[in-house]
C-alpha cells in the first residue's frame, strides 16, 4: 500500500489499471470524426504477438485484422450504436495473430459526446478464447450424442427386427405372430369384430429338400413367404412363419369367406409358381394346404382359434393336399 501515490486522482487510476488487469480487459478509446484510435489495445495486441509498433494507430488498422466474415456485424453493432438504437455497443470478431490463427474477441463500447474530449467512442475488449473453445467442445460433444443417438436408434430397429422376425423369410416369427393374433383376438372380441386365421403347410416338402436339397428347400419356403406377403393388405394382415414349412396370416376384419377367397388365390399363386433350383439345373415347384377358420364365439383365445384352422388343415391334407379347407362353424362347439 505504500506504494500508491496519495493524489486522490493517481489513487483512482492506480484502482482501475488493477481492476482492467485483474478482469483481462483492455481498455481503449476511439476518436470517431478522425478514425484515431487514441489509447489503448496494448494488451490485445501484445497478447497477439505484435510489437509496439505494430499496435494501430486508426480505427481502420484493426477493421484490417479482423476476419473478414465478422466485419459486417461488427460496423453494424457499431451504426445501431451511434444511432442511438443499443444502450451500449457490443460486438464479438476474430482477430489475425501474427502467428496466422484467428482469435475471437469481444467488445464492450459506448458512444460519448463529450465537451472535453469530442465524439469519442470508449469501452473494453476481452478475450473470448475460452467460451469460444468450450461452445465448440459443446457443439462437437453435441453432434456425437446426435451420432450415438440415430446409431442407437438404428440398433433399436435391428434389435426388434431380430426379436420379431423370421431371419429365413422376413416375416413375423412364430412368438411375435402368437402376440398379434392374442391382441388382435382380444379386439375383435370387444368390438364383435370379424378375425379370420389361415393355417398354410407347404405339401411333401420333405421330398423338396430329399430331390433338390435343402438350400432349394429354403428358397422354396421364402417363394411361398413373398407369396403370402404380396397377397395380403399391407399394415393390416399378418404374415408368419410358425414352423419350419408351416405359415399363418391373421386377417382383420375379415370373413370366413373372405379368408377362403385369399386362401384360394395363395394356393393358385404357389401352384403356379416354380423355384429355381440352388445349383441351378432344375425347378421345383410345391403345393399348398390351408386351413381357415374364422374366430367364433366358442374360442377362449386366439390358441383356440389355431385349434379350428388346424383342424380345417388337416382335414385339406387329408383329403389329398393342394386343397383349401374352412372351419365348418356349425362343429364350431365340438
Ligand atoms: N429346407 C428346409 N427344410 C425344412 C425347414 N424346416 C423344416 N424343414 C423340413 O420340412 C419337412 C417337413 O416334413 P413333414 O413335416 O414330414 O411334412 P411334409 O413332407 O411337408 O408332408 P406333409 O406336410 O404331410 O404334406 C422336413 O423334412 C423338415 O426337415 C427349413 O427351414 N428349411
Amino acid at each position: 500500500m505504500s506504494d500508491f501515490p496519495v493524489d486522490e486522482q493517481d489513487l483512482y487510476k492506480k484502482r482501475l489499471q488493477l481492476t482492467l488487469e485483474a478482469s483481462g480487459l483492455d481498455l481503449w478509446e476511439n476518436n470517431l470524426s478522425t478514425g484515431e484510435v487514441v489509447f489503448g489495445l496494448t494488451k490485445i495486441f501484445a497478447d497477439l504477438g505484435y510489437d509496439k509498433e505494430e499496435e494501430a494507430d486508426e480505427i481502420g488498422d484493426i477493421f484490417a485484422l479482423m476476419h473478414p466474415d465478422d466485419v459486417a456485424s461488427v460496423e453494424q453493432a457499431i451504426d445501431e450504436h451511434i444511432k442511438g438504437r443499443t444502450e451500449r455497443y457490443y460486438s464479438e470478431f476474430r482477430i489475425l495473430a501474427k502467428d496466422g490463427q484467428w482469435v475471437w474477441y469481444a467488445n464492450y463500447g459506448k458512444l460519448i459526446d463529450d465537451a472535453v474530449f469530442g465524439d469519442r467512442f470508449i469501452g473494453v475488449s476481452f478475450s473470448l478464447a475460452d467460451k469460444k473453445r468450450h461452445e465448440e467442445e459443446l457443439l462437437a460433444l453435441n453432434t456425437r450424442l446426435t451420432e450415438q443417438n440415430a446409431q442407437l436408434e438404428r440398433m433399436n430397429l435391428e434389435l426388434h427386427a431380430l426379436a420379431t422376425r423370421d431371419s429365413l423369410t422376413g416375416v413375423y416369427n412364430r412368438r411375435h405372430l402368437m402376440e398379434i393374433g392374442e391382441r388382435e383376438y382380444q379386439r375383435s372380441r370387444r368390438f364383435a369384430h370379424p378375425l379370420t386365421l389361415l393355417l398354410i403347410d407347404i405339401d411333401f416338402f420333405k421330398q423338396v429338400n430329399d430331390t433338390w436339397g435343402h438350400v432349394t428347400g429354403d428358397l422354396v419356403i421364402r417363394a411361398v413367404a413373398e407369396c403370402c406377403a404380396q397377397q395380403v393388405r399391407e399394415a393390416i394382415d399378418t404374415v408368419g412363419r410358425i414352423g419350419g414349412e408351416e405359415f399363418a396370416i391373421v386377417l382383420l376384419e375379415t370373413s370366413l369367406e373372405a379368408g377362403l377367397t385369399l386362401a384360394e388365390r395363395i394356393r393358385q399363386c404357389i401352384a403356379d409358381m416354380t423355384v429355381a433350383t440352388y445349383d441351378g439345373e432344375g425347378e421345383a415347384s410345391v403345393t399348398l394346404s390351408i386351413g381357415v377358420a374364422q374366430l367364433t364365439s366358442t374360442c377362449r383365445s386366439f390358441h383356440d382359434l389355431m385349434v379350428l384352422a388346424d383342424r380345417a388343415l388337416y382335414r385339406a391334407k387329408h383329403e389329398g393336399r393342394n386343397r383349401i379347407q374352412g372351419h365348418d362353424v356349425s362343429t364350431s362347439a365340438s
